[in-house]
């Protein structure tokens, strides 16, 4: 096998933390920095710069689509979108851009054992990143990534915020370092002014392109990480060619790996890193018997709810999901537990099938459950690297039926703001679910064939206290058990953010380096 390259510190995977972390590693000239991508360049394709174009990239060739298991109480039909070029999910999704709440990142730390990862550690890092058109203190004004307010120009989209007024939610700005428990607005999204997404690649790593101590490796698919003796990773084994020859990628210090929270565990488990039972199965010998590794698959479930638009609906958009709206299901909450996107498109890519209504000009609203309790497990389909790995969310699986009582909680929670007198001008026939779907049951029935996600799957290779076994990485994102290997991407968040993650992804890949840096 060749050694083609040797780097100081080797990132697998250029997506939302992985990007990230090599360019605030390489701002040190006096270090080396090799990124490997297995997806190509993002910097000369339309289709991904442009935000409002992002529901093209579904199921196209930059996603790496993950089937999902057969479900026992969800939508076995459901996809897990994961984009496959440089920038990762950042560069196809919708950019809806939120600092997670303080009681997410404090409970990291208090109760999952990541100290150093609360908010008083974290929230400066948020500001670091950010060059956010809001003003004041609390934001920061020249990082890298541009995030703006999407500008309310849908007219539906303002009539849906008076009627949520009208039903109790207020208008809220987000990103301001409070909490919004019961609010609604449109999204602050990561975008440029011209209309380019501010993914991690476009903010972090487009101005760096020609910085002589970063190497950015696109077509570049890690297949295993080679360890010494000593257990030191001491290399990572990649495919970049058209013949699936191996070739050696050396690291000096580190490696850190960024290919998030489907294909981390899948690389950590090709290398020998995971649970030993299931290594077996596969035939793969354990290096680290890591129960973790794998386990703990959260997200947020998501489901739709349509309405035929009396007017036309807007044939432009910043990105086509442009509100959100959070409301509490219960008395008490210190986040909600409910929260709605707006859909100004139709949205019956799971609805159809099942012989629900459809229409070209409608809109939706579709309740995700925030802190969903069902967990599910990502696992080896086989030891060809190639092969998919089994994805299996298990969803409404939670023996306490949180998930689905939050779920059918929105739904009810959706028409209510629908039927106030703000969008009388714009609400016709409910499509789906419709009318005859009334009760907790029929509601549940309807969301279990054809619910969704918000494609943000999450804590699969979890940091956590150090002596935790459930956690593979400790609080400074080291792997358990070997040497010289990092991990930092979605796949290392202890639990869930409320909201949606990609900034908080990207806060990681800061945090992830600043500690590199200082040896830690
Ligand atoms: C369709 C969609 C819409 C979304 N919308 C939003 C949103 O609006 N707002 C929000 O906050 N979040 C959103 N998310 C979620 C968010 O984008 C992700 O949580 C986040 O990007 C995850 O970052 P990551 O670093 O963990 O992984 P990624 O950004 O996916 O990066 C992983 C990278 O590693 C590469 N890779 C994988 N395996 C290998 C390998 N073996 N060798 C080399 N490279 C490899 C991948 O190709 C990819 O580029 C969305 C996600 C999707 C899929």
């Amino acid at each position: 096998m060749k050694t083609t390259h040797s780097f100081d510190y080797v990132v697998v995977g250029g997506g939302s933390a992985g990007a990230a972390v090599a360019a605030r590693l390489s701002e040190d000239p006096e270090v080396t920095v090799g990124l490997l991508e297995a997806g190509p360049t993002d910097t000369d394709k339309d289709v991904v710069l442009e935000l409002n174009r992002w529901m093209e990239l579904l199921e196209s060739g930059y996603d790496w689509d993950y089937p999902i298991e057969e479900q026992e109480n969800g939508n076995s039909y459901m996809r897990h979108a994961r984009a496959k070029v440089l920038g990762g999910c950042s560069s196809h999704n919708s950019c809806i851009a939120f600092w997670a709440p303080r009681e997410d990142l404090d409970e990291w730390e208090e109760k999952h054992g990541a100290a150093g990862w609360g908010s008083k550690d974290t929230f400066g890092l948020y500001k670091k990143l950010e060059n956010n058109e809001l003003p004041g203190d609390h934001h920061g004004h020249d990082g890298p990534v541009r995030l703006m307010n999407v500008p309310p120009v849908d007219p539906c989209g303002v009539a849906l915020l008076d009627a949520c007024e009208q039903a109790g939610i207020p208008r809220v700005q987000f990103n301001e370092g409070q909490t919004v428990i019961n609010g609604a607005n449109f999204f602050q999204v990561n975008r440029k002014d011209d209309g380019t997404r501010s993914s991690s690649s476009v903010s972090y790593l487009h101005p760096i392109l020609d910085r002589e101590n970063l190497t950015i490796l696109t077509d570049t698919q890690a297949k295993e990480l080679e360890f010494d003796e000593d257990d030191n990773c001491t290399a990572v084994l990649v495919v970049n060619n058209a013949f699936g020859k191996t070739n050696r990628i050396e690291a000096k210090k580190e490696v850190i790996v960024s290919s998030g929270a489907i294909n981390t565990p899948q690389l950590l488990m090709l290398s020998g890193i995971g649970p030993k039972a299931h290594l077996a199965e596969v035939g793969i010998e354990a290096r680290v018997d890591s129960p973790g590794v794998g386990e703990h698959l959260g997200d947020h479930p998501e489901g739709v709810i349509s309405w035929e638009a009396k007017k036309p609906m807007v044939e432009d958009s910043t990105q086509w999901w442009e509100i959100g709206i959070f409301s509490p299901t219960e008395d008490g909450l210190d986040r909600p537990d409910l929260m709605m996107h707006y859909g100004s498109v139709p949205f019956d890519m799971h609805t159809l099938r099942q012989g629900y209504k459809t229409s070209e000009n409608s809109f939706c609203l579709t309740p995700n459950v925030t802190h969903a309790k069902s967990r599910g497990t990502v696992r080896l389909r086989s030891k060809d690297f190639r092969d998919k790995p089994k994805v299996d969310p298990r969803y409404f699986t939670d023996p306490e039926g949180h998930d689905m009582r939050v779920m059918v909680a929105g739904i009810k929670k959706a028409r209510e703001i629908i039927a106030q007198d703000a969008m009388s001008e714009w609400a016709g026939e409910e499509l789906f679910p419709g009318k005859d779907v009334q009760t907790d049951e029929q509601i549940a029935d309807y969301i279990t064939r054809t619910h969704n996600t918000v494609y943000h799957p999450v804590g699969t290779a979890r940091m956590g206290a150090p002596d935790d076994e459930m956690s593979p990485l400790d609080p400074q994102l080291r792997v358990k058990g070997v040497n010289r290997l990092r991990v930092v991407d979605a796949s290392a968040m202890p639990e869930i953010t409320t909201v949606n993650p990609n900034i908080t992804v990207m806060m990681m890949g800061e945090k992830c380096a600043e500690m590199i840096k200082n040896g830690q």
